[in-house]
């Protein structure tokens, strides 16, 4: 039997996130960016069934297909203040700090939680890394402080899920043993 040595209070300065799982059928997300972070936040948004918008000039050939099949509402332009009003949900993706923090200060004005690709100390809410099989969904987070992290203990819970064996504890081993710098 393993024995996990991981010190909690050693690994975080700051205050957990609290975890949750959304509710988003037919609630406007708005995301604004049309690159490969939005890409990705977009693929997620979209099982859950929320009303997608995504503002951006430019964007990738997936947020393509999606539109042209109808499952997303481009605007495409520059952002614009009014664009986050009436979402539950703002996604600040774009690859400009100044146009990221706006967005963060337009949704805090109307009291929308937004999250900010490039700053997570300003998110309201961060995106964890997800495994999901059947409708039933594993999430990882490292409450913003290695998003790669999350990424590499999801793919190693997501293969010991698929073939029994155990590179998930194996990876969590090696961060309690101080030794995380290779995963
Ligand atoms: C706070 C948070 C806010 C949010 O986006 O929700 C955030 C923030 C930032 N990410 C950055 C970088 C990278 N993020 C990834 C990957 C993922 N990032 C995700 C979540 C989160 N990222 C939230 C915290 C989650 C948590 O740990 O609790 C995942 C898990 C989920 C998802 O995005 O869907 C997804 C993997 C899932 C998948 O693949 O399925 C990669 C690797 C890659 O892209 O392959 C890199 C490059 C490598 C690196 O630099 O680490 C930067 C620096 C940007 C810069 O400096 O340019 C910031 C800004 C900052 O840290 O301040
Ligand atoms: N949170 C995360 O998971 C990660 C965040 N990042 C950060 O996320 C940001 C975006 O990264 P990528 O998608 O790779 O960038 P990218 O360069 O692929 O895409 C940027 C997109 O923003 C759009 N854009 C630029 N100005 C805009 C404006 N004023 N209004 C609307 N759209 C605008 C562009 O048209 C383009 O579609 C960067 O700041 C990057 O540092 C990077 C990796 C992971």
């Amino acid at each position: 039997m393993y024995q996990l040595k991981v010190n909690a209070s050693e690994k975080r300065d700051t205050v957990l996130h609290y975890a949750a799982f959304l509710h988003l059928h037919g609630k406007l997300c708005v995301v604004v960016g049309g690159g490969v972070v939005a890409t990705r936040k977009v693929r997620n948004l979209l099982a859950s069934g929320a009303s997608i918008t995504v503002v951006s000039p430019e964007i990738t050939s997936d947020l393509q297909s999606w539109i042209s099949d109808g499952r997303v509402h481009h605007v495409a332009r520059a952002y614009q203040a009014t664009d986050v009003t009436g979402a539950a949900l703002v996604f600040a993706a774009t690859n400009h700090r100044a146009v990221n923090e706006a967005i963060a200060h337009d949704a805090d004005a109307l009291g929308i939680w937004c999250n900010v690709a490039d700053d997570a100390k300003a998110c309201d809410f961060i995106v964890p890394a997800v495994y999901e099989q059947a409708g039933i969904q594993l999430a990882i987070s490292t409450s913003g402080h290695s998003p790669a992290l999350a990424k590499k203990l999801r793919d190693a819970l997501a293969k010991d899920l698929e073939d029994g064996g155990r590179r998930f504890y194996a990876a969590l081993e090696q961060l309690s043993s101080g030794d995380g710098t290779a995963l």
